[in-house]
């Protein structure tokens, strides 16, 4: 439970956990603007590895600016309890964004993007784009695909970003264990249907063309941002749904980025040769712990958007041993016999993502921008 008063920030409720730490709403006193400050759950300064990734989060974004991107306001120690002051989005992660229905988002903005934006300098108006979770972070991983081809919610699991094999199963629950308030609305968002037993998502539901249109929008999104940070020489290196939110008006955030690394300080496995990344997201070289490049983003774009279609990832197993296995060596269940009436169009491009090869991948976000707008 973190004291009420951080920094200048007062602590008014709970948003989100993490694997690493939780994500509250909170009001700047200097300016009485709200705020979501991340802190660290294991409380003040004992993790020192987390709280050397909310200050790279907050070095790494300080001079980035972008609509995609989150914005962070500062990082400091309050009482010895790190914080991270970033943007507050008023919206969803963007698996629940897809799992709610139409009516249930408050924009009913029309899907129709502008023309490829992101070769347009950081003085461009950005912000006048139109159109436009997760936190089921249940780390179970297990399937249970039906016969008439529906399957459980769980197919939809992430894991936290893992530093050690332990992490794979029970980190990274969406755990308000603290007392604080929890915003209803996001309480409706973060509490995943699973939880509460309910009908798993059927391949109709998945492919709704509403649905399918708003996945597309924000795939497109999601690729301005990585072309921006990428243009960067940035590898965010843990792109996941719970890491991407859709506000209220159907911009979408690119966020969490203690893990990334700009390219110039090389490869993806930490000084200590830790892995880092998630597991169900990383891409080979990755996992290999082989220098990375944005093309590695792209792969876990690919993880997303094929899981996002099907209902359930490329690779799916019981250890981390075994995914990684299937990640080196197997091919994924083609996305169209997993789901019949899939499009066909964003199965190829999700299919081309998690091409083993980086080279036999899409090379650029921009590419894949070019081939989802086809
Ligand atoms: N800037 C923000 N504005 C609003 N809600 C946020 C913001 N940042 C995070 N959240 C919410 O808090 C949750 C937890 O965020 P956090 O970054 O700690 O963890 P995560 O991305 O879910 O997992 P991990 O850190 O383990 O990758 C998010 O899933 C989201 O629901």
């Amino acid at each position: 439970m973190p004291p009420k008063a951080i920094g200048p920030y007062r602590v008014l409720e709970t948003l989100g956990s993490g694997g690493a730490g939780t994500v509250y709403r909170a009001r700047d006193r200097r300016t009485n603007d709200e705020v979501a400050l991340k802190l660290l759950s294991t409380g003040p300064s004992l993790d020192d590895r987390a709280a050397r990734r909310l200050v790279r989060e907050f070095e790494t974004l300080a001079d980035l600016a972008h609509p995609n991107v989150v914005k962070v306001f500062e990082a400091g120690v309050h009482e010895g309890w790190p914080y991270l002051a970033m943007e507050l989005i008023e919206g969803l992660t963007l698996r629940h964004y897809l799992d709610v229905s139409a009516g249930e988002l408050h924009s009913a903005t029309p899907l129709s993007r502008a023309p490829l934006s992101i070769r347009r300098t950081e003085d461009d108006d950005f912000g006048s784009v139109d159109g436009p979770d997760e936190d089921a972070d249940d780390d179970s991983v297990v399937d249970d695909d039906d016969e008439d081809g529906t399957f459980g919610l769980n197919a939809f699991a992430e894991e936290a970003p893992s530093e050690d094999l332990a992490s794979f199963h029970g980190a990274g629950e969406d755990s308000d264990s603290d007392d604080l308030p929890v915003d209803p609305r996001r309480d409706l968002s973060r509490k995943p249907a699973a939880k509460a037993h309910a009908a798993p998502p059927r391949m109709a539901d998945l492919n709704r063309p509403e649905r399918m249109g708003r996945l597309k929008d924000a795939m497109l999104q999601v690729c301005e941002a990585l072309a921006y940070i990428h243009g960067h020489g940035l590898v965010h290196r843990d792109l996941k749904p719970s890491n991407i939110m859709v506000d209220d008006d159907r911009q979408v955030r690119l966020m969490d980025f203690g893990l990334a690394k700009f390219l110039a300080d090389d490869a993806g496995i930490t000084a200590d040769g830790k892995l880092v990344g998630t597991y169900r997201y990383m891409a080979p070289e990755q996992i290999l712990g082989e220098p990375l490049d944005g093309r590695s983003d792209l792969y876990s774009l690919g993880v997303i958007l094929y899981e996002l279609i099907s209902g359930r990832p490329p690779f799916d197993a019981k250890t981390p041993h075994e995914l990684w296995r299937q990640v080196l060596e197997t091919e994924a269940p083609p996305l169209l016999a997993l789901n019949l009436h899939g499009d066909p169009q964003l199965a190829r491009v999700a299919h081309r993502l998690i091409r083993k090869e980086p080279d036999d991948r899409f090379q650029t976000a921009e590419e894949v921008y070019e081939a989802l707008s086809e």
